[in-house]
């Protein structure tokens, strides 16, 4: 298969990119470079340096190869920063989305895997969240992840597209090669934070709020290795040759760690102290988010390798030791 990869410069894209490779297949990459890294795209695979919003660039592209499906992992995804300015959020998110299926539409390309999120759901009200949980997010972000849904629900009727929504709870992790990790600008993500604390490196960590419902008071999240989301979607490619529609599953680990857990983790892990302080919350953070897989499991056949936290975090750890970019 060729397959088109957008946001493959990014931190869960450019695992994928590999993972399509390993598996025999071709790749083009499209992206924008705004938050990804054109030295985390392997070494003769094609980068095409545009932005989604781009139809003409799109459109050359889609002549140029005969794209079997699309992976999509283009986004602003700062929730806070959605809250401030929701128009970034709902052009790029929403309106330049739109541009992308039109040009796969022209190009007669009926499947994509599309990235989405466990903020579609906002705040929980089940302690682990399936498919038939309620969606009603509680910032931009999430809405424009929703919205997309509902276009892909929309154009499977219209269009006859083929799509897979991959709600994605807390991605983390880095290659087994250290060759490529998670190298954001500004840095929001809680493990990397971590592990630069570590290191030493950035502001230092700050823990957002100890006074949730949670067993010890801070936030519980479900954290899920990039290379299991890579396995994921090309299930989820699989998935579509034999069902006609669009789908969403939610993929996580099923197991919440609090963010204390995580930093005792980290120092399991490093050998070293984390260094931290406890500051205020930080607006727009549910409690806890934990998904409940089995449908991805049953459907998809998906089986995480990478499952425990150690794992997520020794791999992250060994990127962290030498980051590439
Ligand atoms: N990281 C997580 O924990 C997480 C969790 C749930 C969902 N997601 C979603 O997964 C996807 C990937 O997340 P990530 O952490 O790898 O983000 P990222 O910012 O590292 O990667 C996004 C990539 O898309 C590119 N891009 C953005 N807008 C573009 C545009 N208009 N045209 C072309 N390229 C564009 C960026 O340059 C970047 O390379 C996003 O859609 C995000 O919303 C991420
Ligand atoms: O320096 C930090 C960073 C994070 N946290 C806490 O750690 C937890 C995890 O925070 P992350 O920023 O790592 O991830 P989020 O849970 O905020 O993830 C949200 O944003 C992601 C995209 O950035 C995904 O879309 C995901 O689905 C969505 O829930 C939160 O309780 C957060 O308050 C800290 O205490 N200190």
């Amino acid at each position: 298969m060729k397959i088109l990869i957008c946001g493959g410069a990014g931190y869960v894209g450019s695992h994928m990119v590999r993972y399509v490779l390993d598996n025999g297949h071709d790749v083009v990459v499209y992206d924008n470079l705004s938050t990804g890294h054109r030295g985390s795209v392997p070494q003769g695979v094609p980068l095409v340096h545009g932005d989604i919003g781009d139809a003409g660039k799109l459109a050359r592209v889609f002549a140029e190869h005969r794209f079997d499906a699309v992976m999509h992992f283009c986004a602003r995804s700062l929730v806070g920063e959605s809250v401030t300015d929701p128009y970034a959020y709902y052009e790029n998110n929403v309106g330049n989305t739109i541009s992308l299926l039109e040009a796969m539409r022209h190009a007669s390309v009926d499947r994509i895997v599309f990235s989405s999120t466990a903020a579609v759901f906002g705040h929980p009200v089940s302690d682990t969240i399936d498919e038939t949980h309620p969606t009603v997010p509680i910032n931009p972000y999430g809405q424009s992840k929703l919205m997309i849904e509902q276009v892909l629900a929309d154009a499977a009727k219209a269009y006859g597209l083929r799509s897979v929504a991959l709600r994605y709870f807390n991605a983390a992790g880095a290659s087994s090669c250290g060759s490529i990790g998670e190298a954001h600008d500004p840095e929001t993500h809680l493990i990397p934070n971590v592990l630069k604390a570590v290191l030493g490196q950035g502001k230092g960590l700050k823990v957002f709020g100890t006074d949730y419902d949670t067993r010890d008071g801070t936030c519980v999240r479900d954290y899920v290795h990039v290379s299991d989301l890579a396995s994921a979607h090309m299930l989820a490619i699989d998935y579509m040759a034999r069902n006609e529609g669009a789908f969403t599953f939610n993929l996580g680990n099923g197991e919440g760690f609090s963010v204390r857990e995580v930093i005792a983790a980290a120092e399991k892990v490093t050998g070293r102290p984390v260094p931290h302080e406890f500051a205020e919350r930080r607006a727009g953070d549910p409690a806890t988010l934990v998904a409940s897989s089995q449908q991805a499991r049953d459907e998809l056949g998906w089986q995480p390798a990478m499952a425990r936290m150690e794992d997520i975090l020794a791999s992250a750890w060994n990127w962290h030791l030498q980051p590439r970019f």
